[in-house]
């Protein structure tokens, strides 16, 4: 997956670590489709003590609405502010310089406020230090980690850039954020099969946005609850996957077969093509042609396991 093995978290972890001593804001970039699951699951530790921003990129593709309600959810964080931008729109990015002074508070009135970016990969970090620099000091590319030697770029507003992004990895051991990443396309080599990505999408489309899902398709009626026809096959696999089953309560699997009959043609032999209706749910979601979409909303961040629960055999009853 993405060529992120456990040394090159290690090392990538290892660079942040040493790079933040001199780090007094950071910026961590996240895909405002999907705050949650674009946040690398170790940056809250590693970057404790210090405050963040976080910048919700490609706003310009996410609900409105939600992403006004993840702007409040972290705002009301401790040492935390929220900004959502278009990232490709230099425009948008010139409230951050101020956010940054805000947010390192009086100790810094004496010098340049000494900000990084971070983030998983294509989530936008290049675009936004280019933009906020005025040139194009980044590389866009798919470098894990931090990949050359890093220096400070002032960018205004008395703000001291480093000019190469830290980069993490996604949160794939989660079984519904590497789904909700299949699906935005911020990862695409998973070992998750492609139709059972579009199978999901389907099913949480059908909740969310059922109106843009029954337009964009011309779908009279969204199928009743009923059970993913592999459902007792997949149980086996464990608790994770039953749980996106669950949510498949509309039956992604019937819906992905209507699009696919509607718009993805026949394989031989007349039956249906779903791995073409996939690409054309997928594409089509990705390219924001079936509206603003936002996959999560701050409601769906699971909770944090209680020290007990932590601390549990796996196999103590409860
Ligand atoms: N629609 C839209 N596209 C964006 C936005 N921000 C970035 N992009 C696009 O997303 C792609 C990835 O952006 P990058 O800046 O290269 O992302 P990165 O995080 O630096 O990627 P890596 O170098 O792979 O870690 C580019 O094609 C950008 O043009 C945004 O706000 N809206």
């Amino acid at each position: 997956m993405l060529g992120w093995y456990p040394g090159h978290m290690n090392k990538a972890r290892r660079q942040i670590l040493e790079a933040l001593p001199e780090i007094d804001v950071v910026i961590e970039v996240l895909d405002a489709r999907l705050p949650y699951s674009s946040a690398n699951p170790m940056l809250a530790e590693l970057t404790r003590h210090k405050p963040v921003l976080k910048v919700l990129s490609r706003a310009d593709l996410a609900d409105p609405e939600r992403t006004r309600e993840w702007v409040d959810f972290f705002d009301a964080q401790d040492d935390m502010r929220a900004l959502a931008v278009t990232t490709t729109n230099a425009r948008e990015l010139k409230r951050i310089p101020k956010l940054c002074h805000d947010l390192a508070g009086q100790v810094r009135a004496d010098r340049d406020v000494r900000v990084m970016v971070m983030g998983i990969p294509n989530v936008g970090k290049s675009t936004l230090i280019n933009g906020l620099a005025g040139r194009t000091i980044a590389k866009t590319g798919n470098e894990p980690a931090v990949t050359k030697r890093q220096q400070r770029v002032r960018i205004g507003g008395r703000v001291a850039l480093t000019d190469t992004p830290g980069v993490l990895w996604p949160k794939i051991e989660d079984q519904a954020s590497a789904h909700r990443l299949a699906t935005s396309g911020a990862i695409r080599d998973t070992a998750i099969d492609y139709v059972e990505v579009a199978v999901v999408a389907a099913a949480e489309l059908a909740r969310r946005y059922p109106e843009a899902l029954k337009a964009r398709y011309k779908l009279k009626t969204l199928p009743e609850y009923a059970p993913h026809p592999e459902a007792e096959q997949v149980e086996s696999d464990g608790p994770a996957r039953i749980d996106l089953l669950a949510l498949a309560g509309f039956d992604g699997h019937a819906i992905l077969t209507e699009i696919a009959g509607k718009r993805g043609g026949l394989r031989p032999g007349g039956e249906v093509d779903l791995h073409r209706g996939a690409e054309v749910l997928l594409h089509e979601l990705r390219d924001g042609k079936l509206g603003r979409l936002t996959l999560e909303t701050p409601a769906d961040i699971p909770p944090e396991p209680t020290p007990e629960e932590e601390s549990l055999p796996a196999d103590q009853p409860t």
